[in-house]
Order: structure tokens, then C-alpha cells, then sequence
């Protein structure tokens, strides 16, 4: 089993786990409709910078970023930098993040937020919906079309955004649909972690322009943003090379300084 087999074997356990707790009509009690920020997509498009600043205390291919931080500062010094959305991871066994950090990122901040989770159920939307996120991540390596389309349609319906993550041409062609928002491309192998720009860059062309394109991971230079721009992208997920430093609010507020100047 690789590792994104591991997570998702995981991941189905946990959420069977929570509806046998909290079932859905329950959790459906709980949502409010009303949205708590602008488009991810919309501010996005308007951006000169396209930032989307991650929370992320750990990961598989890094056993240690940044365990010393509180999710509420992370939020508002982003939210000062000026980025355009955060992202929360709420995976716990592998990321040692939690739904607690997205409520209380939302608590902090009117950005749009991007609950990064491992979605493979409509049980995590709605959850997604309850604790205040205002965008979901869609993986394609580990969903079929039609659970993509099931998945996008009822967080179109619940108000929030659907970005759907791609690796190669295959799950792009696969994914391609209209309740889709924004397309992301991962740098990162999710399988191997090997991290290469170049994936982004290949891909670009074959994204219709109906969708914002986003770059995911490994970016941590303002030259590889430039760069990529040059491909049509238009939002850039940033984790580590933020989280790393001891405030990543203020190393988002360099790194978009340097882009705008
Ligand atoms: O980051 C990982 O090691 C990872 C491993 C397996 C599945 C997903 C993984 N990361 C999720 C992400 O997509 C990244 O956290 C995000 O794109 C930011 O990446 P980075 O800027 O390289 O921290």
C-alpha cells in the first residue's frame, strides 16, 4: 500500500467512525447558509500576487515544519500579509491538523478558507461547511468522475468553492466539469513526494481558461512564481517554505511585497 492508499484507507474509517456519532441529517442541523468570505476564485482572478497561505504543522514528507505556533496567529498574520485565502489542513494522523484549527482560523479572519483534507465522502463537505470553510480540495487521484461530480455539485450547492487537485493529464482529462471552480495542479507526487514546477508548466495549456489555474507545493521562490505566471497561473498554494519560519505571517508579507514591486 503507498502512502496515499494509507490515508485514504484511513480516512474512511475515521469518517464511518463520526457518522456512527454525529449522522448526517444531524451534522445538515448544524450548517448555516450564509457565506463567510468573497470567492477564493473571484479574489483570485483580481490578484496581483495569488497567494494561498497554508497551516501545516507536519506532513508525510516532512516529519516536522512547525509544531510551536497557534492556528489564530498563523490566520491573522497571513490575513495582514494580504494573501488571498488560507488553507487549514485537518488531517490529524498524518498532518497533525484538526477541524478545531479550521473553526478557529475562521474565528480569526474573513479570507476565504480552504478546508485541505482528503475528501471522499459528502459527510467531510457538509463538515466542511459546519466548521467555516469557505472552499473545498478535491483530490483526483483518489476519487472516480462520477464521485468528483457528486462531490462538486453538493458543495456548489452548500456555497463553497471546489478546487479539484491534478498530478498528470489523466485525472485532469477525467475531472474536467462545469461545478468545478478552480483547477489545481500538485507539484508533488503524492505517492513518491518527489516535488517538480515542471508538472505545472507541462499542464497548463491543456486547463481550459474557464478555470483559475493554481500551482501546488514546493514553491518557495518569488522567480518560480514569476514563472509560472507566465504559464496563465493565477493562484499559488504555499505551505512549508511559510510555515518553516517562526512567523509566516510576516515571511507571506515579504514574499508578496517582492511579487507586487
Ligand atoms: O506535503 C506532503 O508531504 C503531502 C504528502 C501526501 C499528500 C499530501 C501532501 N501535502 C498536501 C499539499 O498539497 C501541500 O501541503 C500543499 O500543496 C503545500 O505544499 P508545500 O508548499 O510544499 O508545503
Amino acid at each position: 500500500m503507498n502512502i496515499l492508499e494509507k490515508i485514504v484507507a484511513d480516512k474512511r474509517k475515521e469518517v464511518d467512525l463520526k457518522k456512527s456519532l454525529i449522522t448526517l441529517p444531524q451534522l445538515e442541523a448544524s450548517v448555516m447558509m450564509e457565506r463567510t468570505s468573497v470567492s477564493l476564485a473571484e479574489v483570485l482572478r483580481n490578484s496581483n500576487s495569488g497567494i494561498i497561505a497554508e497551516h501545516k504543522r507536519r506532513s508525510p514528507s516532512k516529519s516536522v515544519i512547525n509544531q510551536s505556533l497557534n492556528v489564530q496567529d498563523v490566520a491573522k498574520g497571513y490575513a495582514d500579509a494580504g494573501v488571498c485565502g488560507m488553507s487549514v489542513l485537518t488531517d490529524g494522523k498524518y498532518f497533525g491538523g484538526s477541524l478545531d484549527d479550521l473553526v478557529l482560523a475562521r474565528a480569526s479572519t474573513n479570507i476565504p478558507i480552504l478546508r485541505k483534507e482528503f475528501i471522499i465522502d459528502e459527510y467531510q463537505i457538509v463538515e466542511a461547511k459546519a466548521y467555516g470553510a469557505d472552499v473545498i480540495l478535491l483530490i483526483a487521484a483518489i476519487l472516480t468522475r462520477e464521485e468528483i461530480k457528486t462531490l462538486s455539485e453538493l458543495a456548489k450547492d452548500l456555497g463553497l468553492d471546489v478546487l479539484l487537485e491534478v498530478h498528470n493529464e489523466e485525472e485532469l482529462k477525467k475531472s474536467l466539469m462545469p461545478s468545478l471552480d478552480m483547477l489545481g495542479v500538485n507539484n508533488r507526487n503524492l505517492k513518491s513526494f518527489e516535488v517538480d514546477l515542471e508538472i505545472s508548466k507541462s499542464l497548463s495549456k491543456k486547463i481550459p481558461d474557464d478555470f483559475v489555474k493554481v500551482s501546488e507545493s514546493g514553491i518557495s521562490s518569488v522567480e518560480a512564481i514569476r514563472d509560472l505566471k507566465e504559464f496563465d497561473y493565477q493562484g499559488f498554494l504555499i505551505g512549508e517554505n511559510f510555515m518553516k519560519t517562526d512567523e509566516p505571517g510576516k515571511s507571506a508579507k515579504k514574499f508578496i511585497d517582492k511579487i507586487i514591486a
